[in-house]
């Protein structure tokens, strides 16, 4: 059993069905996040594991106690689940101290005063704003408010922190900042995190594991990266990467076997991983990451015409069409290349998801990345080869275990 489990939870609104026969588990130390568009009831499900919402039906159990059964209306008080909470609005006390803030809750605990101290210090220290403690909220920037907020979370030890939206209001330089403090303090502390975002990114970074909502349902639970590798729906597959993924419309030829399938499509025929015969039509899903784009033509490649180029710095954006296709590629460096001009794509099979078109469910499994076979992926490194025609960020990334590093494709761009 795991720390919380919640079972066949049904919630209401105003009679408005709001999650619908949620079953979760989550482990002790896990950091897991609650992702999903915005109404799609995350912050819901936070607040009936804290105890400020009660489920109609199902049940809560929190660390092998009963929480809460919806149906014989029995409901734990927030205050005897265990569990700390920070909200979006850090919700400071703006007459007290940072220090009195963090101690709030060690003093309604009556704890002996140098054990206060010591305790609230700890505390501040970790979120390394030791140097604020006689301030008042109005002398602090967002971010040192929100570090106040989780230093008042964290100084009690609960066993089980949760956080909405906490990082929201920050720049994007301090989120990241937060971002690296609140995997540290999870990995220290060992704490169970809740943690609700609606930014993928926070989300991918920070969990051990995420759980994604859409419209009141959860639709999966996974790792970050089988989530990112393995999208269980399209809708899923539609939600996670930025820029969003490339759906390919496809038929198959003929019926799969051992795991294969031949399909037909604007990117050719492809034999790609499928475990089940689709119900009618296939979706292929291509990451903008895992297209190659060469300048050459090659065999199997297919022609494409650059619809549009978006420089971003460390990276560029090409929209391509081929066809009636329009794709999206992201290619590392900056690769300078005209609108309208010709360049050739290839896509490893191995790294296409295949998704039942009707359905919408996952068909296949997308291939182990290199470094869970003991094996890490280079850097991207530029590497500038003369004479190609390619322009700058023309090159591709050596392996990783090379001692030297060769570009071994010049036409290759941008990896
Ligand atoms: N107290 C309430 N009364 C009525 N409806 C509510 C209440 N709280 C939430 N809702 C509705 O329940 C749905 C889920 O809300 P919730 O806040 O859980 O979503 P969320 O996924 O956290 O969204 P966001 O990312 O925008 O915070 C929304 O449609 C919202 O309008």
């Amino acid at each position: 059993m795991g720390l919380i489990e919640l079972k066949q939870v049904n919630k209401h609104f105003d009679g408005n069905p709001i999650l619908r026969n949620l079953s979760l588990h989550i482990e002790e130390g896990d950091f897991m996040t609650f992702l999903g568009p915005s109404g799609c009831g995350k912050t819901t499900t936070l607040r009936m594991i804290a105890g400020l919402e009660h489920p109609e039906s199902g049940t809560i159990v929190i660390d092998g106690k009963l929480a809460d059964d919806g149906r014989a209306a029995f409901h734990k008080a927030s205050s005897e689940r265990g569990l700390s909470l920070v909200f979006q609005s850090y919700a400071l006390w703006p007459h007290m101290s940072v220090f009195d803030n963090v101690a709030f809750g060690l003093t309604m605990k009556k704890l002996p005063k140098p054990a206060i101290r010591a305790k609230v210090e700890e505390a501040l220290e970790k979120m390394r704003i030791l140097d604020l403690t006689d301030r008042y909220p109005s002398e602090l920037s967002g971010g040192q408010q929100q570090r106040v907020a989780i230093a008042r979370a964290i100084v009690t030890e609960p066993r089980i922190l949760l956080l909405d939206e906490p990082l929201s209001n920050l720049d994007a330089k301090l989120r990241m900042e937060m971002r690296a403090e609140l995997k540290r303090l999870h990995r220290e502390l060992k704490t169970t995190i809740i943690y609700v975002t609606h930014d993928q990114v926070e989300a991918l970074t920070l969990s051990t594991k995420i759980a994604v909502f859409f419209q009141g349902e959860l639709v999966q639970v996974d790792t970050p990266s089988e989530l990112y590798r393995n999208p269980a729906t399209l809708q899923v597959a539609d939600f996670i990467g930025n820029p969003s993924i490339n759906f390919v419309e496809a038929f198959p030829v003929g019926a799969p076997k051992d795991g294969r399938l031949m399909t037909q499509s604007g990117l050719g025929r492809l034999d790609v991983s499928c475990e089940s015969p689709p119900e009618r039509g296939l979706t292929l899903a291509v990451k903008p990451e895992d297209i190659t784009v060469r300048t050459a033509p090659e065999e199997k490649a297919i022609a494409c015409t650059v619809y549009s180029v978006f420089p971003a710095g460390s990276e560029t954006l090409l929209q391509l069409t081929a066809g009636n296709l329009l794709l999206m590629a992201k290619l590392l460096g900056q690769v300078e290349l005209d609108t309208d001009s010709q360049v050739w794509i290839t896509v490893p099979t191995e790294k296409i998801n295949v998704y039942d078109a009707a359905t919408g469910r996952l068909l296949s499994r997308y291939g182990k990345p290199a470094v869970e076979a003991g094996r890490i992926p280079a850097a991207a490194v530029q590497v500038q080869e003369a004479g190609t025609g390619a322009g700058p960020g023309h090159g591709h990334a050596p392996e990783a275990d090379a001692p030297e590093a060769k570009p071994k494709e010049p036409a290759y761009l941008g990896r």
